[in-house]
């Protein structure tokens, strides 16, 4: 069955929560709330969502591949993140492109940007559209002739597998379920599972600096790519040569990994997968408190020991996502996996004796209240998200990665200035946390926060909590995206965050790409 994309909310409309599931879940929300929601009021329809955009007419040779329809702009107007969810149904008229392209190939992928160039037409790159930092939206761009988004899906196809290399040649459009069903005949997958696996690409992946799966190792997908083609806006293609490593200058593969549209299009990319694994194990271990987990964390990376997943999730994350699940945990709870082509029986072994070590106590294997009911909650969240967007709950998340040695004052400080951000809007909710990737030299820390909004002021209140966080990770010194990417959302701290050399130097790589500065403009460091 062909399901359809849900144009103001997560997903597939058929995979959204049903009225019994909510109702449900209801119950546990108000609990951790200590307060009540807004009255429920669903979404708009589609139709009825307003839309500001400019009419431009496409030339005649691209009329079968171009889309101008209202339905097609929604879709397109907005990634997924709270902030775009909640602008979509707030009434106002939401910046949109004036048309959609959809090349079937790389002739009509040039032809589109000759005509954009030719008449400085804005192009945004568009994968799967789930972008959370506002990276496909068509927003500040009035000084522009128009705004083309540039929707990559079909350009999807897989070109090679190499068995001998561990490498998938593929074409950027290919959403992560259809590239791991090309690899399973060889044996092979690709095991990055971004919680937006289903509806994001190959190329967004890449344009984003994404992260997924695997906690260590191979956290981030540039650690994974092995070259590029990249189309510039005048139809030349730059291909980076495949090499498993190089020191020939500066790693042209990183000029376009976290590109976010801004250097030109990532048509196709060859990938290093790994063999599906054999053998997979996991376990949980309890923990009274959340620095003991953090400290167990570093031993075990630092000990060369690389689990494939290693969530550990703070008291609060594991009372509120186990409740969820009818299961609220206590304290803090580490989820250790290893997997492999060969048995990782000795690894985790050796992970559980260094958690025992600093104060973890193992969960026994078969129990699911650790790490499977905290899976399944992970997976539905985003639809969770939409349904509770009718109540106007605030429930929004940022990712930040900082050294070991800002550990666990950083923790602290970002979780009560998000907290005190909390009360002051919404006057109850809550901030938990998760490390998603550990590192030898520091983490990621995954913060979630939720409060009690009103629906006439959704973004508004959103944006307080949200600025809350971001300035107390900015001075703690934590990056603002360990895999988000910067988009719109994050420049005002990102300016701080790179150094003022390099912000030059991507300006200059942008002039001599892209002079016409058709690209995404408005990302980065423009203004
Ligand atoms: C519910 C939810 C969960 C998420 N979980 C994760 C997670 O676990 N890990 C993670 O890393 N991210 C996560 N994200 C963020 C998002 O899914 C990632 O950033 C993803 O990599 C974006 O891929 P996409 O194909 O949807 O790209 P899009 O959202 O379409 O685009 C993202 C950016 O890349 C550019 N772009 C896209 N394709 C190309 C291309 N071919 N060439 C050049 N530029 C391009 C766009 O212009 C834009 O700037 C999540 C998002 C949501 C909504």
């Amino acid at each position: 069955m062909t399901k359809t994309r849900n144009p103001i909310g997560w997903g597939y409309l058929e995979d959204r929560l049903e009225d019994k599931q909510r109702e449900r879940i209801l119950p546990a929300i108000q609990m951790f709330l200590g307060g009540e929601l807004a009255e429920h009021r669903p979404p708009p329809d589609d139709a009825d969502v307003a839309i500001l955009r400019a009419k431009l007419t496409p030339p005649d040779s691209l009329r079968e591949v171009i889309a101008t329809d209202h339905a097609s702009a929604l879709l397109h107007a907005a990634g997924r993140s709270f902030r775009d969810l909640a602008t979509l149904r707030a009434g106002n008229p939401v910046p949109a492109p004036d048309l959609v392209a959809t090349p079937r190939d790389e002739n009509e992928l040039a032809e589109v940007l000759a005509w954009a160039s030719d008449q400085s037409i804005a192009v945004i790159p568009f994968g799967g559209g789930s972008s959370v930092v506002g990276g496909v939206n068509p927003e500040g761009l009035e000084d522009r002739n128009g705004v083309v988004s540039l929707d990559l899906q079909q350009l999807n196809q897989v070109i090679e597998v190499s068995e001998r290399d561990r490498v998938v040649h593929a074409q950027a459009g290919i959403l992560g379920p259809d590239l791991d069903a090309a690899l399973k005949p060889h044996g092979l997958a690709v095991r990055h599972y971004p919680q937006s696996y289903f509806h994001s690409t190959l190329g967004g992946w890449v344009a984003t600096r994404g992260a997924g799966h695997f906690s260590t190792l191979r956290a981030k997908i540039e650690d994974r790519v092995q070259a590029l083609s990249v189309m510039l806006p005048d139809g030349r293609m730059v291909e980076t040569r495949p090499l498993p490593a190089s020191s020939i200058g500066p790693d042209p593969n990183r000029l376009w990994c976290g590109s976010e549209g801004a250097l030109g299009v990532i048509v196709d990319a060859r990938l290093r997968v790994v063999a599906d694994p054999e053998h997979k194990l996991s376990r949980s271990v309890a923990f009274d408190d959340f620095p003991a987990a953090l400290e167990a964390t570093r031993a075990i990376v630092q000990a060369d020991l690389w689990p494939s997943q290693m969530r550990v999730l703070d008291p609060y994350e594991n009372l509120v996502s186990g409740a969820l699940s009818g299961n609220p945990g206590q304290g803090a709870l580490m989820i250790l996996g290893f997997e492999g082509e060969r048995d990782r029986s000795r690894d985790l072994d050796d992970a559980l004796a260094i958690a025992q070590d600093h104060g973890g106590r193992p969960n026994p294997p078969a129990d699911s209240s650790g790490s499977g009911a905290w899976r399944d909650t992970f997976f539905r969240q985003p639809y969770l998200r939409d349904a509770l967007l009718d109540y106007a709950l605030i429930m929004d998340t940022f990712e930040t990665a900082v050294p070991w040695s800002a550990l666990p004052t950083f923790y602290h400080e970002v979780r009560q200035a998000t907290l005190d951000a909390v009360n002051e809007v919404g006057g109850t909710g809550g901030v938990t946390c998760r490390v998603t990737h550990a590192y030898p030299d520091g983490v990621c820390l995954y913060f979630s926060f939720y409060a009690p909004g009103r629906h006439d002021s959704l973004v508004q209140q959103w944006r307080e909590i949200r600025d809350a966080g971001a300035d107390a990770v900015n001075a703690g010194g934590g990056t603002q995206s360990h895999h988000h990417a910067m988009g719109r959302d994050h420049q005002r701290w990102a300016r701080e965050e790179i150094p003022a050399a390099f912000r030059g130097a991507v300006r200059a790589a942008r002039q001599e790409l892209d002079p016409r500065g058709i690209m995404n403009p408005g990302l980065w460091f423009d203004t």
